[in-house]
């Protein structure tokens, strides 16, 4: 049985089919002898259903490689057990107690990681994630042990940076000293990295297909796409041989390029055109590949405005081809409900510097991407979305020009873009979501 070497925070479909994966290819190369132990705090019942199946579970992996369809289906046994931390904080505590664990890998979305002043060095367990690491480091570093390899996957700037940054801020507010904070810095490496890989998690649409390709049922079975990157800053790959084992693990000084691209063109893609999308009725990604006006929006977007955004460069426009081509996985079912989960925060980071940089250069303002904007208040407006209590109410109430220039929503006054996402907005509102598309379509003369 090997040792459990690595601890993980969240229990989602990107670590599932990403980080997980890559380990269970060190293992069975015999590159590395580590078992993962999760630790879900969300309160939901992934890690019963691990626990269930013993932590293993089944990863399918489909698209298209050099124009020829590629299915695999791979059982990942990295896993050997989850927690839950409400339930078991002292098991959570007595992990950094194991002299054998060397990684630390978590994935909680882009609100995880974030400081909160309520959390207390008493509580059992703190509410944030920060706050948990820090309690988890303290114990370690009473154990006299090494410290750990840190390899945050959320898609915020600097994820390593910030997380250290709030475990420090912590570490001070409670008391725990400096030789705490010097063993900290000196025994830790918090290293920033930048994950790409589309996950679509469960494939409720072919659940008997695959229960019967297994022979079992997996309820944590997951389906993804064949491209993946992981560009981490640091180089561990005499410990963790990912590149060896053929993982596509970039280790480098600067993960800045990787993750501006990424979060741009791929990110911002999706987020430009799901909630247009979905006003028109479509549900997933490639239903908008195969959508004429939809798509030729979407390429709009991304070669006249976010491309040119960038700079234009060949590492760019190679990027932005391949996105385009991992979009029409035929055998990718990624909904568009999922993708618009939170899309204020996205807007902020995935396409608002854009909009910003294109102004900056061109002088003048990316119609595609005030489209998107018109088409994201028009859906929170119209629909059901999930984000902030505060976000929602503001944009279901609000007249469009208090929306733009609410600050605690953007960070900023957006009211200059009232001009171009008015008439798209008005449109999307009564009804006439397509006309608002033959209108820009129209405007940036035959696109189509
Ligand atoms: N699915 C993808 O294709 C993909 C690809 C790259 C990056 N991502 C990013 O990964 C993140 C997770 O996405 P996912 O697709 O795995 O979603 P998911 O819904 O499957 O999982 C989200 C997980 O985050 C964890 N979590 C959330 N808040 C937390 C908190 N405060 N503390 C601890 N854990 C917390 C939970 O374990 C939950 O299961 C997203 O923010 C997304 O941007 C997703
Ligand atoms: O996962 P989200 O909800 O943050 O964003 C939706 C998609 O843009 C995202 O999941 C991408 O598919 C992924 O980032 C690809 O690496």
């Amino acid at each position: 049985m090997s040792r459990e070497r690595i601890i993980q925070f969240g229990t989602g479909r990107l670590l599932r089919g990403f980080v997980d994966c890559f380990v269970d290819s060190l293992n069975r190369r015999g590159l590395y002898d580590g078992k993962i132990v999760v630790v879900q705090s969300t309160g939901g019942h992934t890690w019963k259903d691990i626990n269930d199946q013993h932590g293993k579970y089944h990863l399918v992996l489909r698209g298209i490689e050099n124009g020829q369809p590629v299915e695999e289906c791979r059982a990942v046994e990295s896993i050997s057990r989850a927690l839950e931390i409400n339930g078991q904080f002292d098991e959570f505590l007595q992990l950094a107690e194991n002299p054998d664990m060397q990684v630390i890998v978590s994935n909680t979305t882009e609100v995880g990681i974030q400081y909160d002043a309520a959390d207390r060095a008493t509580d059992a367990p703190p509410s944030s994630f920060p706050a948990k690491l820090c309690r988890l480091l303290y114990r370690r570093y009473e154990c006299g042990l090494p410290g750990f390899l840190i390899f945050p996957c959320e898609l915020i700037d600097s994820n390593a940076q910030v997380l250290k940054g709030i475990v420090c801020r912590y570490a001070e507010e409670w008391g725990y000293g400096q030789d705490f904070l010097n063993w900290l810095e000196q025994e830790n490496k918090f290293c920033n990295t930048l994950v790409d890989r589309i996950c679509t998690g469960f494939p409720k649409e072919e659940e008997a297909r695959w229960q019967e390709k297994i022979g079992e049922k997996d309820k944590l079975l997951n389906v993804a796409e064949p491209f993946h990157l992981w560009a981490i800053e640091g180089d561990y790959e005499a410990l963790l041989p990912f590149c060896t084992a053929g993982c596509n693990v970039v280790w480098t000084t600067d993960i800045t390029p990787y993750k501006k691209r990424k979060v741009r063109i791929l990110n911002g893609g999706h987020t430009s055109m799901v909630l247009g999308a979905s006003l028109l009725g479509l549900e997933n990604v490639l239903e908008c590949m195969r959508h004429e006006q939809v798509h030729a929006l979407f390429r709009h977007c991304i070669w006249e405005e976010i491309v040119p955004a960038l700079g234009g460069g060949t590492e760019e426009e190679s990027f932005a081809r391949a996105v385009e081509d991992r979009f029409s996985n035929p055998y990718l079912c990624h909904h568009l409900s999922d993708i618009a989960v939170n899309s204020v925060s996205k807007f902020k980071v995935r396409i608002l510097p854009t909009i910003l940089e294109y102004r900056e250069q061109f002088g003048a303002l990316p119609d595609g991407l005030c489209f998107s904007l018109a088409a994201l208040l028009a859906y929170y407006r119209l629909k059901e979305p999930k984000d902030k209590p505060e976000y929602i109410r503001t944009l279901k109430e609000k007249a469009l020009r208090e929306i733009l220039s609410d600050q605690a929503v953007w960070g900023r006054d957006l009211s200059f873009l009232m001009e171009k996402v008015s008439p798209y907005y008005e449109r999307m509102l009564a009804g006439r979501t397509e006309e608002a598309y033959q209108m820009i379509l129209k405007d940036k003369g035959g696109i189509l």
